[in-house]
């Protein structure tokens, strides 16, 4: 029987154990979510018909703060991926020194065959579900896969009607005119961004001469196929759920999201000569994409892409896990023993949450920053914990991913330690 997505979350925890001073208890405690909410929530579809979604919230662990993490629309959300992602948030909140738990949520649905005025009576009738889950001092939703700005404006605006006040600080995420940050549209690929150069630097990588391949071309894809091409990075592949399209070259990324927003669809690219540098681009699939002879290649996409069937195949030197768990832990150990090195999700990705914990902090204060405050400080910590965890990994001779797991549990740990609440005391099997 094949393993479940959050015993493939554990696996990382589990090995990164044996390089901290802590007692074993402490991944007993996060090996099981805090609570889990499964809810039922009813439609009126615009043809008078009545439709029933499934949906869920998982606080995983609330030791450093209320917890946090977003929300996903996909036809393929499950209770395991939740809790999944759910656990992914603890370590990823702790790895960037946020004052927060991890949480996750989802709908199993297909955002894309709603009409807005259905979308919007989902989204305000999971509110209406998760009411007493949430909070802005215990649990804050914000956007994943298939969810936006405009999606949690109208959840915190159900919240605030639901609680008779204004609520801003229960969600983040939102349009920047209802309280949301400026600068949380881009941060998860701003983050990452950041991330790449910092590894560029550290292995003298010039922009121009680095090839980049990246699977999914929505908010977190996007973002970062932006910046980097500004610097002068090489795109020379992009996909979305449809396919992947090709160019040695490297296409103008301001053009493709121009197409990918008129279209939807990357491939539209393909007969389009003016977009690329001298000849039409190439047609992939999302597998062939994933093999690429690339420096850098970036999944932002979905779960599970690289496991034991492709792992051999990968010829990126640098995988940069915009997504949430691409890499399964079987894969993983084959990308080791190839050299192949991955600045870990866990890490890379979190800009998001941290400009999350930004607009959270100005909800709260009721002051609100100017984007370049944001950029210089989430900067200042994405180069701050890469560093950390960059001489960690060569310190305790490991890869990026166990040394990001080590620092972030040992930040839980401190935590835990400091409360008192249990056994929470060195071993002394320190390694
Ligand atoms: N939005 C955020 O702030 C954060 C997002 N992430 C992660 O980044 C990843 C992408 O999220 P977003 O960009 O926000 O979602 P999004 O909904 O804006 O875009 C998702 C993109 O992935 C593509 N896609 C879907 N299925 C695919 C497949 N099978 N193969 C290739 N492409 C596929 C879609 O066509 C779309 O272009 C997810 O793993 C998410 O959990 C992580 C941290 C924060
Ligand atoms: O912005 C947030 O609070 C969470 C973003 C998220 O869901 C993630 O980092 O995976």
């Amino acid at each position: 029987m094949s393993r479940s997505l959050f015993d493939d979350a554990m696996q990382r925890l589990n090995t990164a154990m044996p390089y901290t001073d802590l007692d074993d208890e402490i991944a007993l405690r996060v090996g099981t979510p805090k609570s889990c909410l499964e809810v039922s929530v009813p439609v009126r579809r615009d043809d008078g018909s009545l439709t029933f979604y499934r949906g869920y919230r998982v606080r995983h662990d609330n030791t450093r703060g209320p917890t946090k993490g977003g929300l996903r629309y996909h036809p393929s959300v499950t209770l395991d991926e939740v809790k999944s992602l759910a656990f992914w948030m603890t370590f990823k909140c702790a790895v960037v020194g946020v004052p927060f738990g991890g949480a996750k949520g989802g709908i199993s649905v297909d955002a894309k065959s709603l009409s807005p005025m259905e979308l919007e009576r989902l989204s305000r009738g999971f509110i209406r579900q998760v009411a007493d889950f949430i909070g802005p001092d215990v649990d804050i939703p914000a956007p994943d896969m298939y969810t936006n700005e405009r999606i949690m404006g109208w959840m915190m605006d159900e919240y605030s009607t639901i609680r008779r006040q204004h609520v801003p600080a229960v969600i983040t995420g939102k349009p920047v005119s209802m309280g949301g940050s400026v600068g949380r549209a881009d941060a998860t690929g701003r983050g990452a961004y950041y991330c790449i150069r910092e590894l560029a630097r550290k292995h003298d990588q010039s922009p121009s001469s680095t090839r980049i391949a990246i699977q999914g071309f929505g908010n977190a894809g996007q973002h970062v196929a932006r910046l980097l091409h500004k610097d002068g990075y090489r795109i020379v592949a992009v996909s979305d759920s449809q396919g992947a399209v090709y160019h040695p070259d490297g296409f103008d990324i301001p053009s493709l999201i121009r197409i990918k927003e008129k279209t939807r669809h990357v491939q539209t690219v393909y007969c389009d000569k003016a977009l690329c540098t001298s000849t039409a681009a190439d047609q992939l699939t999302n597998e062939e994409l994933l093999e690429l002879d690339v420096d850098i290649l970036i999944p932002a996409a979905l779960e599970n892409q690289i496991t034991s069937r492709n792992a051999q195949n990968i010829r990126a030197r640098y995988i940069v896990e915009v997504a949430n768990g691409p890499i399964t832990s079987e894969a993983d150990a084959i990308l080791n023993s190839r050299n192949i090195e991955v600045v870990p999700d866990i890490l890379a990705n979190a800009g998001g949450v941290t400009v999350s914990y930004f607009e959270w902090l100005q909800n709260r204060s009721g002051s609100y920053w100017e984007l370049q405050e944001v950029h210089r400080k989430l900067q200042a910590i994405m180069a701050r914990e890469f560093e950390y965890i960059y001489d960690l990994h060569h310190d305790i001779k490991t890869d990026m991913r166990t040394a990001a797991y080590v620092h972030a549990i040992k930040r839980l740990g401190e935590t835990m330690n400091a409360k008192g609440t249990s056994s929470y005391f060195s071993n002394g099997n320190q390694r």
